[in-house]
Order: structure tokens, then sequence, then C-alpha cells
């Protein structure tokens, strides 16, 4: 849907919401802290500080079960929708956390890549050339841009360095609703798909798999693993189009800066 100046105004206050649950989070990440009690500091932060709602709980698209927990932590080969518990982080492991709140009506999407302690090589450089990949295709947004031009980007830049891309998760269109159209996939070819127009607002949230793309669904319903349980990085911001190109609603004071290749307007 076009969002009126109204809608724009609300999922700004979302957006930052989202990214300040990230930025409140941070700290915590270290050896030791067990994803449950990361979804509790979260929960606890987004009621009693924020007054705003966590979108996860009790999320429940059709044929899936209610989803039992506040935010989303998908650890090292984790690709995505992994269930916060009592799974104890380690040095070396790296996570996504991915928090989508609601303000007021609006929903707030994002997530960042975290690293326990020191990070190996390999893992470091899939997170952040996932990074790039999300920035790459957020740089393509703009009026009269097509979606195709966002995945191609995300592709060739992931397969360039020897990843592959995930198919059968994608983002997404945003706003009063959690999840609504256009799908934005994370591959494809330029000049392809929808149009974009100002007034759209969206998720770019690539997720890069150091070895094969095939996946596979864990039996609690939810969770999902690289099928050749190879390292899977992901980087998830909201996205506004605007009449020159595009605005990020998902900032806040500890957001990562883009990536240099990234011109500032
Ligand atoms: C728990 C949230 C959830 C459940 C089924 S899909 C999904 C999800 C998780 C993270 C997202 O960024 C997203 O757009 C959807
Ligand atoms: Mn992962
Ligand atoms: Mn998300
Ligand atoms: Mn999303």
């Amino acid at each position: 849907s076009i969002k009126t100046a109204e809608d724009i105004a609300g999922m700004r206050i979302a957006g930052k919401l989202a990214s300040e649950v990230l930025d409140y989070i941070t700290p915590f990440v270290k050896a030791g802290v067990t994803t449950g009690e990361l979804d509790r500091l979260c929960h606890e932060f987004m009621t009693n500080v924020q007054d705003s709602i966590p979108a996860p709980l009790n999320y429940c698209p059709p044929g899936y079960t209610p989803y039992p927990k506040a935010i989303c932590t998908s650890v090292n080969d984790v690709i995505c929708h992994g269930i916060p518990g009592d799974k104890v982080l380690k040095n070396g492991d790296v996570v996504n956390l991915d928090i989508t709140i609601i303000k007021h009506g609006y929903h707030g999407d994002t997530s960042r890549m975290f690293y326990v302690g020191e990070p190996s090589i390999m893992a470091k450089r899939l997170g952040d050339i996932t990074y790039e990949c999300m920035w790459l295709g957020i740089a393509k947004i703009k009026p009269g841009a097509h979606l195709g031009d966002i995945g191609h980007v995300i592709q060739q830049h992931a397969e360039k360095a020897g990843y592959s891309v995930v198919r059968e998760f994608c983002g997404h269109g945003i706003g009063k609703v959690f999840h609504e159209e256009p799908q934005v996939l994370h591959y494809g070819r330029p000049g392809t798909l929808e149009r974009l127009e100002a007034g759209m607002i969206f998720t770019v949230e690539p997720m890069i798999n150091a070895g094969r793309r095939d996946i596979r669904e864990m039996g609690d319903g939810w969770t999902i693993k690289t099928k050749d349980r190879s390292l899977s990085a992901q980087w998830e911001h909201t996205v506004l189009v605007t009449e020159t190109g595009y605005e990020v609603l998902t900032v806040s004071a500890g957001t990562p800066p883009p990536p240099a290749f990234v011109q500032q307007a």
C-alpha cells in the first residue's frame, strides 16, 4: 500500500523504537547469556520502557503454530526464526537478533548480527558481506526502480563472495500489517518485477549462507537451519521509498553506519 503522511510519521516512530531495542540489548550479548534471557530483556524493555508490543508473540501465519516468544534469536547455522530458549551463547557464536515492535498500530522490523567474543574470520566475513548485500539492495531504492534491481545486486554480491542466497524467505511490505505486498526477493534480474513508487515501505532482509542455499525446517515448527549446517547471516532494515530515493526508518543512536560505498546523500 502507498502510505499516507500520517502512516509515514507512525512508521518513523515504530522503526526508531525497533532499532532502540537492538541498541538496548547489545551490551547483554556476551558469552554465558542464554537466548531466552535476551528475549526476556527485550520483552521487558518493549513493555515497560517503550510501551510497544512485540509483533512475533503469538504471531501465527497460516499453517504455523503461534510463535511463542517476543524476538527471534538465530545462532550460527540457524538462518531465521530461531526461538529463544536455554541455549547458552559461547565465544565465537554469531547470532542474529530480529526485532519487530508495534506502536500505535504501526510495525517496525529490523535485525542485526552480533558476535559473541571473537568471531572466526569466516564468520566475520560472512556477516560483513551480508551487511553489504543489504545496503547494496537499499541503495537501489528510488521511484521507478524495480524490485528485481534490489534482488539482483544482492545475489551478485553474495555469489561473487562464494556464498548463496536463501530463496524461501524474503523481505516484505510493512505498515499496520506485519507482512503485506510486495514480496522483496533477495535474488533476481534487473529491470524485472514491480516498479517502486514513493510512499512504499518494505524490508530488505537478505539471508546469506556460507555454503549451499538449501534449508532445513526443525521439529519445533519454526527454526530454519542450513541443510549443510554452514553458517548463515542476516541483516534487516525497514525502508521508505521517497520522491528522491529512500529513507531507512529503523535507525537510532546505535544503528551501525552504512558501508563506505553508500553515497552520503
Ligand atoms: C516470529 C516472526 C515470524 C514468524 C513467522 S515469519 C516471522 C518473521 C521473523 C522475522 C522477520 O523479519 C519477518 O519479517 C518475519
Ligand atoms: Mn544465523
Ligand atoms: Mn525482522
Ligand atoms: Mn521482516
